[in-house]
Order: structure tokens, then sequence, then C-alpha cells
């Protein structure tokens, strides 16, 4: 057996080595993507191409095997450019996003020539087939599945066990998209995710907002009075704190990784003094049932995702579009001040704008190249705002704003989720 270090595998696995989250999930064999640690080399000559997670017992069926998709989908895609650099310029491309091109243009027909690229060759494309891989944390009926599902309704959404796996996905090319819950109307931003973009170079492509509908799950016949215990997601807990109260439920709150993962847990341990808070979906996927629904405190509670791809998409001036940044500044008066100016002069509505303190924490950023650096400051500031990087407006606002900050990154400039949204019973 031969371990895989970031040295040998030659692309970035360090995040993977690495302790594993404890996850309160029981069932080894589902079909989640789970963090991986060592790299077996026999195994990887016989799961070549194993990406796909529908089927049980490849990528979800162990680490070893789905260290063996990375590292071999890896490695076919440094291949792949390897051999594109060496067969050199335009006359010898051999495919563009999936259509053949031509390989010598003399002797080709003239109706066969290849097509001019268009706006869509150049966006983010999958490169297998039509579906898109879109990992999200989570099990099957999370919220964050039906986020994927939103954003692209025909996609194959793939659970995994850590946000860390699902951005390692895209990263190493097993998966098109990942999912991210940013935000949430109740409970205001979740920052863990914040710093997962910092660390990794993956580009926001896109957001959707997704009112969120919590029903409490019980195995069947379990009465509200048997339970001594509620788990869900930690922001699932807070969005139902008051109603809980309200439900006359004197039980402790858990907090496990995912709403989904807590109606499972419930399920396969057959834990009858236990509920979940969880979409209706997982009550239908795991045989639990509805002791009550809609229990969120607020009946307006949406959260935000976001989508993010290796590449970021072209920005565009047709349709409303949104960026985000986020600054850190080392020293000076009145920066955010200025920061702030550089949008309002020029008429550009913020759609959020949060400071998080990082005084003692130093934050590893990673720059195009890959390369980590750590880096102190004292507050790092996420900024939204309504324009599209392709309006000169949102370019010399920016060029303002880099002179005021010692750090600045475009995390994506991408299309708003504009479909209205209201509470429903649709999770
Ligand atoms: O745990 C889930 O289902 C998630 O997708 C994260 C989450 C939790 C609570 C509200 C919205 C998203």
């Amino acid at each position: 057996m031969q371990s895989l270090t970031p040295s040998s595998s030659g692309i970035n696995l360090k995040s993977l080595i690495r302790t594993k989250i404890q996850s309160n999930r029981v069932n080894p064999n589902r079909p989640v993507i789970r963090c991986v640690y060592r790299f077996d080399a026999a195994n990887a000559a016989v799961n070549t191409g194993t990406a796909n997670t529908n089927s049980v017992g490849h990528v979800g069926g162990s680490r070893a095997d789905w260290q063996s998709s990375c590292a071999i989908l890896a490695s076919k895609v440094v291949s792949q450019q390897q051999n594109a650099e060496k067969s050199g310029g335009a006359g010898n491309i051999t495919a563009v996003n999936g259509h053949k091109a031509a390989m010598d243009l003399d002797l080709v027909p003239i109706d066969n020539q290849p097509k001019p690229l268009t706006i869509t060759d150049l966006s983010p494309a999958p490169m297998h087939g039509a579906q898109l891989r879109v990992p999200y944390q989570g099990v099957p009926g999370a919220y964050s599945e039906a986020a994927a599902g939103k954003a692209y309704p025909k996609c194959e959404a793939i659970p995994c066990d850590q946000f860390e796996v699902a951005f390692q996905a895209v990263e190493l090319w097993i998966a098109d998209r990942a999912v991210l819950p940013v935000e949430n109307s109740l409970g205001g931003s979740i920052h863990r995710n914040y710093d997962l973009l910092l660390r990794h170079r993956l580009h926001i492509v896109g957001e959707v907002q997704l009112p969120v509908h919590h029903c409490l799950l019980a195995l069947p016949g379990v009465r509200k009075e048997y339970l001594n215990r509620v788990i869900s997601h930690p922001q699932a807990l807070a969005q139902c704190e008051l109603t809980l109260t309200k439900l006359g439920l004197n039980v402790t709150r858990e907090a496990v990784d995912d709403t989904a993962g807590a109606a499972e847990y419930i399920a396969s341990n057959n834990l009858r003094d236990t509920a979940a808070i969880a979409s209706a979906r997982a009550a239908d996927l795991y045989g639990l049932q509805i002791l009550a629904e809609g229990i969120q405190d607020d009946s307006s509670n949406v959260t935000r995702f976001v989508m993010l791809a290796r590449e970021p998409i072209i920005p565009r001036t047709d349709r409303p579009f949104k960026t985000s940044i986020v600054f850190a500044h080392d020293k000076g008066t009145s920066v955010l001040f200025k920061v702030l100016s550089a949008f309002a002069f020029r008429n550009i509505s913020l759609t959020k704008i949060e400071s998080r303190p990082h005084r003692n924490r130093p934050i590893r950023l990673v720059d195009d190249a890959n390369v980590g650096t750590a880096k102190h400051f004292e507050y790092m500031f996420y900024v939204d705002f309504e324009a599209s990087m392709a309006d000169v407006r949102a370019q010399n606002a920016l060029a303002e704003v880099q002179e005021f900050t010692s750090f600045l990154r475009v995390l994506g400039s991408y299309p708003m989720d504009m479909t209205p949204w209201c509470p429903s019973r649709e999770d």
C-alpha cells in the first residue's frame, strides 16, 4: 500500500489528510462521499472512472475507492493537459467542450469547419455527458440537495459528509459544481463556509434562495411526550428554538452535520426518544412521521446558497448580476467608509456587508497557483453588491477599493436569483 501525500499526488490533498470530523451517521454503505486519507495503488487500477456516486460501493463505498478516483481523474486531467500542450496550436485541437474539431484545417470540407466559439462554449460546462454533478454536504433530503436541484434542475446531486469533500470533488474534476449554504434570513451568515471560500480557489457562479420549511420528525408511533432530545443542523435548531419551547418540548438539543442526517440517524438506530428537525422529504426517505410542520420561528425563513465552479462565469450586463467580494486592510483610517463610498458614488447597491474578526486567527489564502500562505488580518469584510463585473461602474469601484485595502478577492460575479419565493410546504 502506498500512502498518498501532497507531494506524491501532485495535487493538493493536504486538507483531506486531516482529522476527520466526527459524523453521527451510522450506515457506512450509503453513497455519500466521505473524507479520505490513503491511496491504494492496487485499487486504483481497478477503480478507474468510479466517480459516479449513484453506484453504492464505488465513491460511496470506501474512502480508498474515492481517493483512487480522485487521483486517477486528476492524473487524467494532467496528462490531457500535457498532451494538449505538446500538440500545440489551434490546428491540432481535437475537441472543444465535447465538439470534435478539425485535425487538419486544410483538408476539412467547408461545412465541417470547426464552429466559432460562442459564449456558451466559454462557460464552464460538464466534462462528461450532459448531467452536471453537484456535490453538497449532507445526505439525501438535506436542504442543500434541494438547493442543488433548484439551481440545476437536471443535475446529479451528490451527498458528501463534509463541505471540504464537496470542494475537493470539484477541484479534482470529479464534480462540476458545489453547493454551499452561506446565509440565512434568521441566523445570518454561515461564517465557516465563507472561510472555506477563502481557503479554496473555487468561484461563485450562481446563487439560489430557498424557503426552508422545517418539520419535527420521529419514528412512527412516537408521541411528543416521549421525547428527550431533538437533533439537527445547528442552523435548524436555532431557527426553531422558540417553536420547540411553545410546543412544550422540554428536550435537550443536539447539533449534527445536517438535517436529513439527523432523520437518518434516528431511523437507523430506532431511537424512540429522539426527534429530528428536517424536511418533509427526509421524513419520506427515512420512514419517519411528521409530528409538527412549519416549526421555524419565522415563516419567511429563507436560506441563500451559492454554486461554486472551478472557473468563473463570464459576467454579463443583460440581466441582473451580483458580485461577492472579500477584503481586509492592515491599517489606515476610515477604510470602510472609503470602500463603501466607492459603491455609493456609483449608485451600486450593497445587498450584504459583514465583518468578522480574525485577530488571532491567521487565514490560509490560496492564490491562482494553489499556493497557500498564512496571513493575519484583524477583520475580513464580506460585501455583495448588485452589479456585474462587466459593468464599468463595478470595475471602477473595485479599482478604488483595491487602493484602500491590503487584500481583495472577487469571490464571483453571477446572475442574481430573481425567483419570487413564498413560504410553502415544498422543501
Ligand atoms: O442540513 C441541511 O439540510 C442543510 O442543507 C444545511 C441547512 C440547515 C438548515 C437550514 C438550511 C440549510
